[in-house]
């Protein structure tokens, strides 16, 4: 095979390509010549070890071999069909997941494969929409569930929004205009550490119903909307990208809100979903069941785009009833199906659910380590292998960036605490970050090894000792001020 010549193709990527989160001129290449289990391997040997799991959707690390035979022997018979037919890949993913996971559940009815998250959402808002008749649903601070149209509305981390910002700072964000169309409400997240409604966790429950006071602020809402008029909630059970972790009645709680509304529970299982948090799916460490769920990532670990919708046996057999005029043209894909069925069977047969859940006991042990080391942390939480870091400059467990999840780039990035220690680690040759300004999201595939998970931790130690002396610096600096 040719010698790639990666000064060309530096050349075309920085000539051709439209940059995520970075103006051309911020840009930096980092270009990746190959992958292999938790590691992104650069053109000169560099080995990165990648604690991000690229965007938390490896789930059964890079290159799996079971997966990678399974494509190549459907590539021996499929080219592609679209939705309408049949073939025994998809028919046998959905049995995988309708009965081999799910077996034991008696909500599952029916599934719809789709091709990215995002499109799972905005099939899962049509249904809900159809199904109740009704145009309103309600979302939450912080969540995240895609980028097109429907999903993008629900999405309210404000520096993930497809919008664009100027790199001087304190200028506004330009978001996209005309996005809301007046049928999304948002909801208080249950980000107890800085809860949007001044109250503290342990004295924020109602005193007859134990309800917490951010369940009770969306019931409110919704009363107060007319819930005849809500199609239901849309939540992820631990915010991905916003890196929130509930406190443990919040779920049960919003679970036993929407029956008493009559809305239902759309959970988006895209980033937690297959393992990731020590769980098939993680609303069933709550031991609650929803009406609709998404999925995608990990369903496939991501070799190939793939996602899809459950919905419960009510909604099926409405659906059943109708000619639902929708298409497109990936769902069902069929060598994307036969890598979601290698998937599955592999996670099954190496019993990789287990092995995350104790993967995370280890990581979790090993970043409380931390936590009694080093002032600047001051959370720990999280599962199986999704957890949460968050960074405080001071005792008050204040936040380095005062707007925390509602920044949008408004001061320069390199001076969020989640750069300056992905900037440390990276000289560690490992990848760690976030992607709101103060809060770590660790993660990794299911089968990450001990020795790893140390390399992580030893790396994240190098960057903490560096994050606690600017923290210092700056304590120094606001004395001096005072
Ligand atoms: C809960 C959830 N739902 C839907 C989607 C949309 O899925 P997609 O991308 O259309 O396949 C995502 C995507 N996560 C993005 C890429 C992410 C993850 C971590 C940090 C920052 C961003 C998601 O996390």
């Amino acid at each position: 095979m040719s010698k790639t010549d990666w000064s060309l193709v530096e050349e075309w990527d920085n000539k051709y390509i439209l940059r995520t989160f970075s103006t051309q001129d911020e840009y930096q290449t980092v270009p990746i010549e190959s992958t292999e289990g938790d590691y992104l391997v650069m053109p000169d040997g560099t080995r990165l070890l990648d604690f991000f799991n690229q965007l938390y959707c490896v789930n059964t690390g890079q290159r799996n071999k079971k997966i990678n035979d399974a494509i190549k022997k459907a590539l021996d018979r499929y080219g592609y069909v679209w939705d309408t037919f049949t073939t025994d890949y998809k028919a046998k993913a959905a049995k995988l997941i309708m009965e081999d996971i799910l077996g034991e559940e008696d909500w599952p009815g029916k599934i719809r494969f789709v091709s990215t998250g995002s499109e799972a959402n905005e099939t899962a808002l049509f249904l809900a929409r159809l199904y109740k008749n009704r145009p309103n649903v309600i979302t939450r601070e912080y969540g995240f569930h895609g980028w097109t149209g429907g999903a993008s509305t629900l999405t309210r981390i404000k520096g993930v929004r497809s919008g664009i910002t100027e790199t001087e700072e304190d200028t506004t964000p330009r978001h996209i205009p005309g996005r809301n169309d007046g049928t999304i409400a948002v909801a208080p997240s249950p980000n107890c550490m800085r809860c949007s409604l001044g109250h503290t966790y342990g004295s924020c429950h109602d005193k007859e119903t134990g309800e917490l006071a951010c369940v009770t602020y969306t019931r409110r809402m919704i009363e107060n909307k007319g819930p005849e008029q809500v199609a239901g909630i849309v939540t992820e059970v631990t915010q991905g990208a916003g890196s929130v972790k509930p406190p443990k009645e919040y779920i049960p709680q919003i679970r036993k809100m929407t029956k008493d509304l009559d809305i239902l529970w759309i959970v988006d299982e895209v980033l937690t979903g297959f393992g990731r948090t020590g769980n098939w799916f993680n609303y069933q460490e709550y031991g609650v069941e929803p009406d609709i769920m998404t999925m995608a990532k990990g369903i496939s670990s991501s070799t190939i785009p793939a996602g899809a919708v459950i919905v419960n046996k009510e909604i099926a057999e409405f659906m059943d009833q109708y000619r639902w005029e929708t298409v497109s043209t990936y769902s069902g894909h069929p060598i994307a199906m036969a890598a979601v069925c290698a998937n599955i069977e592999y996670m099954i047969e190496e019993n990789l659910i287990e092995k995350a859940d104790e993967t995370g006991q280890y990581i979790g042990k090993r970043l409380n380590e931390l936590k009694e080391k080093h002032p600047t942390v001051g959370l720990v939480a999280g599962s199986g292998v999704l957890w949460i870091v968050e960074l405080v400059k001071d005792e008050q467990n204040r936040p380095f960036i005062p707007l925390d999840r509602n920044t949008s780039h408004e001061v320069d990035p390199s001076s969020y605490p989640i750069n300056i220690v992905n900037a440390k680690a990276m000289e560690k040759g490992v990848l760690i970050g976030g992607f709101v300004p103060n809060t770590l999201r660790i993660g990794c595939s299911l089968n990450t090894s001990k020795e790893d998970v140390d390399k992580m931790i030893d790396a994240l130690d190098y960057a903490l000792d560096h994050l606690d002396k600017v923290a210092e610096d700056m304590q120094t600096k606001e004395k001096v001020v005072e």
